[in-house]
């Protein structure tokens, strides 16, 4: 598409955005009496307007039922979840009983981590991107430390060449063939948190399983922002949180996945709760685990239901969008005019003022562009935040934008980048 940089242009892709309607559908935090230049999906995605009544509904319903509200009423909360599967699994690429919702992200890692990490004097290896999430990192060496392994040996990290900020696939490729013998373990994130990078999910669980190794993957940054197809691409389990991309709150449900290939694996061990017993026996109260069929296998605790409300207003928007394509289109649109309107500015100044980390081309991205200022990068954001615009700032020197299709405007975008034109004269 050939760009403008113009408000009339900005204004022009808004007015033919098929998906317009649905900003109305979200609440828009104020700064000074306007709407904020919301960019920051990529932490915590914006309350869908109906969360009140969803998670009302199931207030209603324990005031109403107090605990038959497990049982009863038109949406017992016993198979509360279930109605999430479907959609869910729509998003990520799985089958319905390879997914299921509970705790919240690094708890259901540990929990992966006990059935898929189980290392022995061979094959005790973990191989995973360098510059992980800080969370998922302690998770790992914390795995490694648990069973009696030393992370400086057993965790392999793949870093970006030397000068380059994103990883090169075939270094990633080439690592797991060359640690084959000793792996027992891949694990990336679906996107880097930190450049917005999309790694080449299917080619990496492909190697690694060519390697004898499992394969999993953190979707915190990826699952409702780019198309995923966990199943096909065979991926062993997958794990993610819901407060991002999926607009389900702080501290929202997490989502697991678990390839059905694996549904009767007894070798996999697993840390049980009476929540992993199908529903059907659980209240038999019988002495013995038994794992339910599927992804549910792995619950532990009671469903926490006023998250999964969260959750379920905030899934439905994605039926009611006509699912993720819809919006991975106006994402590639939103997000390819935000680059564009960056090296407008460069080219403006005749250098590169604002250099973009995040990969060029767009399937290897999803919403976020990540940017190191050549100025000052966190007098550069406060700016931002002071004029109303919010991202995020992660140390040591990047700002992080992105615009999500599901609330922002090609305005968004411009306003946004006009702001960050002003300040290359404002903070002299
Ligand atoms: C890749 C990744 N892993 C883990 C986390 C942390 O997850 P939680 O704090 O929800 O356990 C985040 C974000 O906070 C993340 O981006
Ligand atoms: N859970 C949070 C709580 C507080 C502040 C930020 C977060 C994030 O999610 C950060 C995000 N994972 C990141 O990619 O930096």
């Amino acid at each position: 598409m050939i760009h403008q940089n113009t408000l009339e242009f900005a204004e022009a892709l808004d007015a033919q955005d098929e998906l317009k309607a649905f900003r109305k559908e979200f609440l828009i935090p104020q700064h000074e009496g306007n709407d904020v230049i919301y960019l920051c999906g990529n932490s915590l995605g914006l309350q869908p307007k109906s969360v009140s009544q969803y998670v009302g509904k199931q207030l209603g319903n324990w005031q109403q039922h107090g605990v038959e509200g497990w049982f009863n009423g038109d949406d017992p909360w016993l198979l509360y979840h279930e109605q999430m599967k479907k959609p869910l699994a729509a998003i990520v690429g799985a089958k319905p009983e390879e997914v299921t919702i509970m705790n919240s992200l690094t708890v259901n890692l540990h929990l992966l981590l006990v059935s898929f990490y189980q290392p022995n004097s061979k094959r005790y290896k973990i191989l995973v991107e360098g510059g992980a999430f800080p969370s998922d990192q302690y998770a790992i060496e914390s795995q490694v430390n648990f069973h009696g392994f030393d992370a400086k040996n057993a965790v392999i990290e793949v870093f970006p060449r030397e000068g380059e900020y994103t990883l090169n696939t075939g270094d990633i490729l080439s690592a797991i063939e060359k640690n084959a013998d000793e792996l027992a373990l891949v694990l990336f994130s679906g996107i880097n948190y930190y450049t917005g990078q999309v790694f080449d999910m299917k080619a990496i669980a492909e190697t690694a399983h060519k390697a004898g190794a499992y394969c999993g993957f953190d979707l915190a940054h990826a699952a409702g922002n780019v198309p995923l197809a966990l199943h096909d691409w065979g991926v062993d389990f997958a794990c993610w949180c819901s407060y991002k991309y999926m607009n389900s709150g702080p501290g929202g449900i997490s989502g697991i996945f678990v390839h059905e290939k694996h549904f009767e694996n007894k070798e996999l061990k697993r840390f049980a709760g009476w929540w992993g017993y199908g529903a059907g026996k659980r209240f038999l109260m019988t002495q013995g685990f038994v794992p339910a069929s599927g992804a549910e296998g792995w619950q532990v605790s009671t469903s926490p239901i006023l998250l999964m409300a969260v959750h379920k207003a905030a899934i439905d928007l994605f039926e009611k969008v006509g699912g993720l394509e819809k919006l991975r289109k106006k994402s590639l649109m939103l997000t390819g005019y935000l680059e564009y309107m960056f090296e407008q500015i460069n080219q403006k100044y005749g250098e590169e003022l604002f250099k973009i980390i995040t990969p060029k081309d767009a399937e290897w991205r999803g919403c976020q562009l990540s940017i190191i200022c050549k100025r000052d990068g966190k007098k550069t954001f406060d700016y931002l935040t002071q004029n109303g615009v919010i991202g995020d700032w992660r140390e040591p020197d990047v700002i992080r934008l992105s615009p999500v299709p599901f609330y922002n405007t090609f305005k968004d975008v411009y306003n946004a980048s006009k702001l960050l034109d002003e300040s290359l004269t404002a903070l002299v």
